[in-house]
């Protein structure tokens, strides 16, 4: 398969900077609905195969690939099977976390995680919270997701409001993503993090590939480096679990690739003319 070509003009100048200088270029990447599949047990997520085998053969041919996900990094780094690959970071929990060559950099939660995980369990009891919800503890969030329920939309409306002041009470922030509520503290987002780490490497292009609403800061901080002359490609990986597409992101992408297997796709694609 040939690389597919990006939609806007800002694209397709991005993907042509990486294909003439990869050594200086940056792949960064989401990781559940981007390189793992959406499913239905958060635990049972993992990376696509073709993904991380693509993965192997373009990190080298590459200034860095980084992983930029709300899970903690060494969920992602496991979940992934990222552990042997060469010039790879992650960056978890939005950005609060760092895997890199075998080392975890993970700061410790601030008080209010402690206290919203007490009141939890009271506050979705009170809410009516329907069968099927489910609450991951990562240590610094809490993801209350809706997915197994059998109104997965409607169970997350209904759970917003007490969930957002629940937060609110304990200083911590609702990040909304599919299916899913997290709570967790305020402060870092995928925007600042990717910021950041491009910060440290001065890149030249970079490719961002996203599928959820979590995802929109990294885009932002793309554009405003694109606004600033450093070409960038916006990869939108699309919805194929049979949910709504996450318009905000796919509205503003310059390629759509059917969910994590056309992200392998591209991934592989990419690797194959290098
Ligand atoms: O930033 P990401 O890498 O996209 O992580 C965002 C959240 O993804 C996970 O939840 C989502 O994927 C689950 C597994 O496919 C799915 O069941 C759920 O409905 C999705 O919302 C993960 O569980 C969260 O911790 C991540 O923050």
């Amino acid at each position: 398969m040939g690389i597919p070509e990006p939609s806007t003009p800002a694209g397709r100048a991005g993907l042509a900077a990486l294909l003439a200088e990869p050594r200086s270029a940056v792949v960064a990447l989401d990781f559940d609905g981007t390189l793992a599949p959406i499913v239905a047990d958060p635990d049972s997520a993992r990376a696509d195969p073709a993904a991380v085998a693509a993965l192997e053969a373009l990190a080298p041919l590459l200034g860095a690939v980084v992983v930029v996900t709300g899970r903690p990094a060494a969920v992602a780094v496991e979940y992934g099977g990222f552990a042997g690959l060469d010039r790879f970071t992650v960056l978890g929990q939005y950005g609060a976390e760092r895997w890199e060559g075998g080392v975890l950099t993970s700061p410790p939660p601030p008080a209010g995680v402690a206290a919203a995980r007490e009141q939890l369990p009271s506050v979705l009891a009170e809410s009516g919270a329907p069968e099927g919800t489910w609450t991951e503890d990562k240590g610094r969030a809490l993801a209350v997701h809706t997915r197994r329920t059998a109104d997965p939309q409607g169970a997350l409306e209904q759970l917003r409001a007490p969930l957002e002041q629940l937060a609110a009470a304990n200083g911590l922030m609702v990040e909304p993503g599919r299916y899913v509520l997290e709570l967790r503290p305020p402060g870092v987002d995928k925007g600042g993090a990717l910021t950041a780490f491009l910060a440290e490497r001065e890149p030249g292009p970079v490719l961002y590939a996203g599928d959820d609403l979590g995802d929109l800061p990294a885009y932002a901080a793309l554009e405003r480096r694109r606004a600033a002359g450093h070409p960038a490609l916006l990869v939108c990986s699309s919805a194929t679990t049979g949910e709504a597409q996450v318009t905000e992101l796919a509205d503003r992408a310059d390629l759509l690739v059917p969910g994590p297997a056309g992200v392998a796709e591209l991934l592989g694609a990419l690797a194959a003319r290098l």
